[in-house]
């Protein structure tokens, strides 16, 4: 099963049941003590730790995490950041005179730490509240400004742990690892969330979690994409992909869309160029062109990138929503549902399934709102997407979130700023289209697409081509389905997200 996310409210029931069955300080002494083993783990030999500590039970994991390091013999100072000690009473409190019974150091002013190979980051977890202010803001920026590995407690300070946006208009800390307990919150895998939290690595701290609507994407997720072909099989078996695009001077979207769904395994792919023609792309010969797709030749339809908004584009996503076969909707062709109530309504009432793939532009159009809206929380407005439009709903960007209308959830952990080149979103259509004209069920056909698309840009930043994505995602496609043949599907469960990333990128060999 792929890695629960969880909700702040759920967060908040669980800590109740468990300090009930299990004491009230028993998590935060698991909490800390995971923290300074995940340390111990980054910097094998002792070394000089400096961990900022607020006022709450972040600040508590924080003082825990400290003893358990001196106890190893690390050199180890505190600093109470804004002078604020926990309140009495509270298991923080408790936390901070355990760290002080063993002689431990505390400064109020973290300028006063000495130089540190680590630092952790146990200011504020996901109680914060309000904006930082003052020295919280201050200790922030000492923070960031270490020469050191950083480490977050739970969550980086500043983040919504459920939006993946700073709390107010300052940035907060900036991690290399943040060890986040009990369960991933879906702050951590989207927006600022997936830059600032350097790698995630959760730690249930021994308790059961709870299912949850909100999911990471892992390849446990698409495990019918990850079946090795059967070797008696023909180009019919993988079904015949549609794409309708080629508005006034946009052919290359389309075939940008097609290129990719050759390479993710479509049997074949028609494309229908509305406004231009053109008989072969020597780019690509094996595309076939028809000036009108007969739409009972094809077995799934991507209709959007580069189609344009003449009256011609209009009519065949008119038409196009009729079908009964699987319909993958981006780029000209959201505006335009976006801008047409009864083309929502019509998306709404199809019965075969509906992708959209709106980038955060294309889902404040259809949200009739503003990008900034959209961004300050992409979870929600994924869902409200998925709601009107009875669709499934991709908001890309950093952290691409997935939502069906029944509101079950993923986020996807994959992909890089390499990702921000002209064409990537047509490539992506392309591979889902792909995914359903080989007829994979329809979560794994979205998911696989997503989680591979991104995972051909790790480690890579800039200079990545539109046409470089398909290839590389196959070549992970192709290792993941030898690791299950080799070695099963458990295996895949067992290896954390970035390790299977790392293990298969075509540009780390
Ligand atoms: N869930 C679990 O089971 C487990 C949770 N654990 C840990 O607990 C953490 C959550 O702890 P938490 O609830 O005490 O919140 P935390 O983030 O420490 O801060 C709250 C304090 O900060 C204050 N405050 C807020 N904003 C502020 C601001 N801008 N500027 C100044 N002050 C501000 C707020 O005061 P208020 O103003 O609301 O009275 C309150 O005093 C969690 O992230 C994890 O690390 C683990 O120990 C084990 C299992
Ligand atoms: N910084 C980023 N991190 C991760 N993925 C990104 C980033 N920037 C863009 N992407 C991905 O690249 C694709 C861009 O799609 P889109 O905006 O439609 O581009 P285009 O219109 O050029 O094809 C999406 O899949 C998006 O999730
Ligand atoms: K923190």
């Amino acid at each position: 099963m792929s890695e629960q996310l969880l909700e702040l409210s759920t967060l908040r029931e669980l800590e109740e049941k468990n300090a009930r069955i299990l004491g009230p300080y028993t998590l935060m002494e698991r909490a800390g003590t995971a923290a300074a083993d995940l340390v111990c783990h980054l910097h094998e030999s002792p070394c000089t730790v400096t961990v900022l500590c607020g006022p709450g039970n972040n600040g508590g994991d924080g003082y825990v995490c400290a003893r358990a390091l001196v106890e190893r013999g690390y050199d180890v100072y505190c600093v109470q950041v804004a002078g604020k000690s926990p309140k009495e009473g509270t298991n923080a409190y408790k936390a901070k005179q355990m760290w002080e019974e063993i002689g431990g150091r505390t400064f109020e002013d973290p300028y006063n730490a000495p130089k540190s190979q680590v630092v952790v980051d146990a200011i504020f977890g996901i109680g914060l509240n309000k904006p930082l202010k003052g020295e919280y803001i201050d200790a922030v920026q000492w923070y960031n400004e270490r020469e050191a590995v950083h480490v977050s407690l739970d969550i980086p300070t500043g983040l919504d742990s459920q939006t993946g946006q700073w709390i107010g208009s300052m940035p907060g800390c900036r991690s290399d690892v943040t060890i986040t307990f009990l369960a991933g919150k879906p702050g951590l895998f989207t927006g600022i969330g997936q830059e600032v939290c350097g790698h995630v690595h959760t730690d249930n701290l021994g308790v059961s979690i709870p299912l949850s609507n909100i999911n990471l994407v892992e390849p446990i997720d698409f495990k019918s994409v990850l079946a090795p072909r059967k070797l008696i099989s023909s180009k019919k078996d993988f079904g015949r992909l549609g794409i309708i695009g080629g508005g006034k001077g946009k052919v290359g979207a389309a075939l940008i869309a097609g290129a990719a769904a050759l390479r993710m395994g479509a049997g074949s792919v028609l494309v229908e160029l509305v406004e231009e023609n053109l008989v072969y792309d020597p780019g690509c010969p094996e595309l076939m062109f028809r000036e009108k797709i007969d739409f009972s030749e094809i077995d799934a339809l991507v209709i959007g990138p580069g189609l344009g908004f003449s009256q011609t584009a209009r009519q065949r996503l008119n038409e196009a929503l009729d079908l009964q076969i699987p319909l993958i909707i981006d780029a000209d062709a959201l505006t335009m549902i976006a801008q047409d109530s009864e083309l929502t309504s019509k998306t709404a009432q199809r019965s075969a399934h509906t992708v959209l793939t709106p980038h955060p532009g294309e889902a404040a159009r259809l949200l009739k709102t503003t990008v900034k809206d959209v961004q300050s929380d992409r979870v929600m407005r994924a869902q409200e997407i998925s709601v009107l439009t009875g669709t499934v709903t991709v908001l890309k960007g950093s952290g691409t979130v997935i939502a069906q209308k029944s509101g079950i959830t993923w986020i996807n952990p994959t992909g890089t700023a390499g990702l921000a080149t002209a064409g990537s979103g047509d490539v992506l259509c392309g591979m889902i289209g792909a995914m359903f004209a080989q007829k994979f069920d329809f979560v794994s056909a979205i998911l696989s697409s997503i989680y591979l698309h991104g995972a051909a840009s790790e480690n890579i930043d800039c200079g990545l081509l539109a046409g470089d994505i398909a290839p590389s995602a196959l070549h992970i496609l192709q290792n993941l389905r030898m690791d299950v043949k080799k070695n099963g599907l458990k295996q895949l469960g067992e290896l954390s997200c970035h390790q299977r990333i790392a293990s298969h990128n075509f540009y780390s060999a």
